[in-house]
């Protein structure tokens, strides 16, 4: 949905404290997982905490498109009757998942070993992302699809009528490609196999067993190998999504870089394939505290409470942590403008492809706004200006991407004078409560 409304410009005033309790919308990764395999389970998954942003939203509306019956019960309780592994129906219209990635990726894989046709778009943003990552694998299975020059939306997919198991080594580190492969693998008969080299996140493994698929996980020598046997029976699951932590990192490294903050965040899901970021910021010297560590429905979760840290130092953050924490690199390069000295982050490529090119994006505002920045194909440098030391005062273009907008506007709470964005509109994909929820906290953050 993102990308076809009005731009909504917004600026960030620097402001005193930040204080309270922040509570973050569900987590999006699960959230979807929990949409697309309780529509191929046999019954009813009820979802609870499932985050409403319109990635998410799209999710829901294409399931119903393939068959699923999907129920908003209101207060982020939904249920879903699910139509079972192959049961997928022929949607009827165009499958559009607005601006994200996630959405169509896992949603092409979950019918690419149906006899069912579908074509998929997306708004500019995601109809100029890369999808030949998803049909190359795909075709493995006997899938046939057709898109744009370079692989790009809109795109049809043709489903194999007859699949086989597929053998795939995923040559980018992603959750995306991995989780299409496993989805499409559900309907071949026999062992599907997807090895990584790079762990990446590990929702649809943990889901998968949850819902009563038969899978493992190895580490080798060769890297993560997952095997998933084909045909299940999916069982209905009743599924909490703990809190977002890419979301849960707004209010944290704000609070971090504004004078006298203290903000807990509660529930946030600590799974150690989505957590690199705040071992990061710990390693910079961030007041940052894990309390209350428990394991709610198959993930760890935690409170997690942050305090404004001044003597935060740039380090080397290790590029075999980028998966870990690859949609957190643009907030904390907002954090290592507020630190002593150089942040260098290496092996970060994939963040040229995702709904912007968040290096390039980050590196214009930031510059725009008084911070000097380095980058390569696959790394980029930030030079720290200390806390307090970013002037601030420019406008920033958000190339439709929600996480480079809030981070520019986490830039302006710590900033010496306001720091702007063109469009917030996008924030509403992953996060539609940020702008009250940093308000109660104490920032100013206004539309323009
Ligand atoms: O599988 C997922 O839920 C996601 C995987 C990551 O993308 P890639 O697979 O492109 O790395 C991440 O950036 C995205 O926000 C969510
Ligand atoms: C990359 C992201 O999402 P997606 O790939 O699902 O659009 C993100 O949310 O930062």
């Amino acid at each position: 949905m993102s990308g076809h409304g009005t731009p909504i410009p917004m600026t960030s005033h620097p402001c005193g404290p930040l204080t309270g309790t922040a509570e973050v919308p569900g987590d999006k990764s699960i959230s979807h997982r929990s949409l697309i395999l309780g529509a191929m389970a046999v019954g009813e998954t009820r979802i609870s905490g499932l985050l409403e942003g319109e990635d998410v939203l799209d999710t829901a509306k294409a399931m119903r498109a393939f068959g699923a019956e999907v129920t908003d019960h209101g207060g982020g309780e939904w249920s879903v009757h699910g139509v079972g592994v192959g049961g997928f129906a022929e949607p009827d219209q165009v499958i559009d998942c607005g601006n994200s990635g996630t959405g169509v990726r896992l949603i092409m894989g979950a019918m690419a070993t149906s006899p069912i046709t579908a074509t998929f778009t997306g708004d500019a943003s995601l109809n100029k992302r890369p999808m030949a990552r998803v049909t190359d694998p795909l075709a493995l299975f006997g899938t046939q699809s057709v898109g744009r020059e370079g692989g790009r939306l809109p795109m049809t997919i043709v489903g194999a009528a007859d699949p086989v198991p597929v053998h795939y080594k995923v040559p980018v580190p992603s959750a995306q490609v991995k989780s299409a492969v496993l989805l499409a693998g559900l309907n071949a008969p026999g062992q599907t196999v997807v090895v990584e080299k790079e762990a990446t996140r590990d929702h649809s493994e943990r889901m998968l067993t949850g819902f009563g698929a038969e899978i493992t996980v190895e580490d080798t020598d060769e890297g993560r190998v997952i095997t998933l046997t084909g045909r299940p029976e999916l069982k209905p699951q009743v599924i909490a999504v703990p809190r977002d932590p890419s979301s849960a990192a707004f209010p944290v490294c704000a609070a971090l870089i504004t004078p006298g903050s203290d903000v807990l965040v509660p529930g946030i899901g600590l799974n150690p394939t989505r957590a690199g970021l705040f071992t990061t910021l710990r390693e910079m010297g961030a007041d940052l505290t894990y309390e209350n560590e428990r394991e709610e429905g198959g993930e760890p979760v935690a409170d997690l409470r942050a305090k404004y840290s001044p003597n935060m130092k740039g380090i080397s953050v290790p590029a075999e942590r980028a998966a870990s924490m690859i949609d957190e690199y643009p907030v904390l390069s907002v954090v290592a403008a507020n630190a002593a000295g150089t942040t260098m982050m290496g092996g970060v490529k994939e963040l040229r492809v995702k709904e912007s090119d968040r290096i390039d994006a980050m590196a214009r505002g930031l510059r725009a706004n008084g911070v000097t920045v380095d980058e390569g194909d696959d790394w980029w440098s930030v030079e720290g200006l200390g806390i307090g030391g970013v002037p601030g005062g420019g406008t920033c273009e958000s190339f439709l991407d929600h996480r480079i907008a809030m981070s520019f506007m986490v830039m302006g709470m710590g900033a010496t004078t306001p720091v702007s964005v063109d469009d917030g509109g996008p924030i509403a994909t992953s996060f539609p409560i940020f702008e009250p929820l940093m308000a109660a906290l104490g920032a100013r953050v206004e539309r323009t």
